[in-house]
């Protein structure tokens, strides 16, 4: 009896979802392209608490476990070029839950992402984000818009400027002859921190030093907002958990504490903000993200007071989730960055030599002080380059879901020629741009080589170009492009300028370790990677580089 009240529910759950497979098979099946069944698909809730439990399919045999890999929104990350080399740029992936169409084709991105009004962000991921509020990147439509035109006056020159200087001086404060040789885990934890100060006096206007407990916290900004970020899947889950403490672990607990602590520095920042934006006169120009955010929400409620309709500012909501999304998204994607870039820099003297070259002609380390981030940044062509090449090997971005609102037209290509096929609403569609990064229509696409985005203009300068054919796409493009596009780009050049201008980096070694195997090992440690809310290397510590003053100084 037992038995059978155990097991007569699973039977039905695997019923139902054996039929919908079926179904879902057939549906594929129009597209003519290859299909991948899955049991389970990522998209799946309940799935990924579940799926660390399952990770011994892999080692099945007969390539009986080789659907797990595609069960993880990052599975691009672990899988690289390897599934469209076999299958192509255009696949399905067929699971009872949903089919999805995933495509590293040029056009096909091209169309899905100029256009986000036919193809909004997926439901399953778009509410991923928003437990302090709804905000830019889980809204679709014209709540999308709303939030979109108040965000996007915070990512003004202004704050760019504050980027630069903020980015030079953290940089400044490392100390990297006393800490000279470094893990990967190490480094990783060196421009987490950084990514997070910047993050803090960009983005909050935070004055005081993050680590101070201010008067009624429990905790320190950095402590609140780095236990969240760094336990954000965690946050997700368990954050509308409304037990009382004492039934809770240890760990929910702190989480509970860290998600409060930072819903009231956010809730303080505003009020600060608002109360300042008041009395500034309408000249001064907002020098956070966070100021100008409010600043811009004050003149759209006073327009909108005058106006009949639905408002077009901000809720106070709206502006906690904007804000925390803003940490959320530009704190690890720049962190990740830096952690692959200094990485590929050592393995590559030649190239580090060719950067630092352009670092000497151009760049001053006094550059923050005297502010001269309008003139330095943009001749710093070469250090921008070795962010985009460094993100074609090693993208933070997972696979991006778009859901069609009506039937769409999207274009495959096959090995007859191009071709498009209907997409209807109920498939997803997945922009896998690590098979676009790793794709053959780049020359040597394993090789790291940021010459490839530098061109010479027809004044003999450099200047920073997406070769033609292979597409390109880390910050994605359209109108839902990065906000913080130039925000990261700003801050990677300032960071790699400064640490060049006085270090050089070489690949660790180990006693009696020749360069070669040093550098092989490297390799082989930044190739292993997989997606928690940004790109992570499975085993950082296995490898390492080490800061080495140069003779200059
Ligand atoms: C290397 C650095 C970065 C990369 C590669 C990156 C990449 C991306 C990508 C691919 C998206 C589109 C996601 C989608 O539509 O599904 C996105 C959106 C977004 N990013 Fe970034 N990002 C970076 C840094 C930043 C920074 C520094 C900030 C803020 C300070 C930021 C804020 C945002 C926001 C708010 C969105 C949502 C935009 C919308 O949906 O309209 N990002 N980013």
């Amino acid at each position: 009896m037992y038995l059978y009240l155990t097991f007569a529910p699973l039977a039905v759950f695997a019923a139902f979802r054996s039929y919908h497979l079926i179904l879902n098979y057939l549906a594929a099946r129009k597209f003519g392209v290859p299909i991948i069944v899955l049991p389970v698909s990522f998209e799946d809730l309940w799935w990924m608490p579940l799926r660390p439990l399952f990770a011994w399919v892999e080692k099945l045999p007969f390539g009986l476990g080789d659907w797990y890999v595609y069960t993880t929104m990052g599975w691009g990350h672990e899988d690289g070029h390897k599934t469209t080399g076999r299958l192509g740029e255009t696949f399905v992936l067929c699971s009872p839950s949903v089919n999805q169409v995933v495509t590293s084709y040029g056009p096909a991105l091209d169309k899905v992402f100029k256009n986000n009004k036919n193809w909004p962000h997926a439901e399953s991921q778009s509410q991923l984000f928003a437990f302090y509020g709804q905000n830019l990147s889980s809204t679709n439509g014209e709540e999308w818009k709303r939030h979109r035109k108040i965000t996007a006056s915070a990512f003004n020159e202004k704050t760019m400027h504050a980027v630069w200087k903020d980015s030079i001086l953290n940089t400044m404060a490392i100390d990297f002859i006393g800490e000279s040789a470094r893990t990967l885990g190490r480094i990783r934890s060196t421009f987490d921190v950084l990514a997070m100060q910047v993050l803090a006096s960009v983005g909050f206007g935070q004055e005081m030093p993050l680590t101070t407990i201010p008067p009624g916290h429990q905790e320190s900004l950095m402590d609140s907002l780095g236990f969240i970020l760094q336990h954000v899947m965690l946050t997700l889950l368990f954050n509308s958990l409304k037990a009382p403490d004492i039934l809770l672990p240890g760990m929910l607990r702190r989480l509970k504490v860290s998600v409060a602590e930072f819903r009231l520095y956010m809730k303080e920042a505003v009020l600060r903000h608002m109360q300042s934006a008041h009395t500034k006169t309408e000249k001064s120009r907002p020098t956070s993200l966070l100021e100008a955010m409010v600043k811009a929400n004050e003149m759209e409620k006073q327009q909108s007071e005058t106006a009949v309709g639905k408002p077009s500012y901000l809720t106070e909501s709206e502006l906690y989730g904007n804000l925390f999304v803003f940490n959320l998204a530009g704190y690890e994607t720049t962190a990740g960055t830096m952690t692959f870039a200094l990485p590929f820099l050592a393995a590559h003297p030649d190239i580090q030599d060719w950067v630092i070259e352009e670092i000497d002609r151009y760049y001053s380390p006094k550059a923050a002080v005297e502010n001269e981030y309008v003139e330095i940044y943009p001749k710093l062509v070469r250090c921008l380059s070795t962010m985009y090449e460094t993100l074609r090997l090693s993208s933070p971005a997972p696979l991006l879901l778009r859901d069609p609102l009506t039937p769409q037209e999207l274009p495959i290509s096959t090995s007859t020629g191009p071709r498009t096929i209907t997409v209807n609403p109920g498939t997803s569609v997945s922009a896998h741009y690590w098979g676009a990064h790793l794709s053959p229509r780049w020359t040597d696409p394993k090789t790291f080589n940021p010459k490839r985005f530098v061109a010479i203009s027809s004044s003999g300068e450099e200047t920073l170009e997406i070769p033609e054919g292979p597409v390109y796409g880390p910050w994605i493009s359209g109108p839902r492009v990065c906000p913080g596009k130039k925000f990261s780009q700003v801050e990677f050049v300032a960071v790699v300028a400064q640490i060049l201008s006085r270090y050089c980096i070489e690949v660790q070694k180990v006693a009696g370790e020749s360069e070669e195997a040093a550098r092989t090992k490297l390799f082989g440690v930044l190739d292993k990677k997989y997606f928690n809310i940004s790109t992570h290397l499975v085993s950082p510590e296995d490898a390492g580089i080490t800061f080495v003053r140069r003779a200059k100084d």
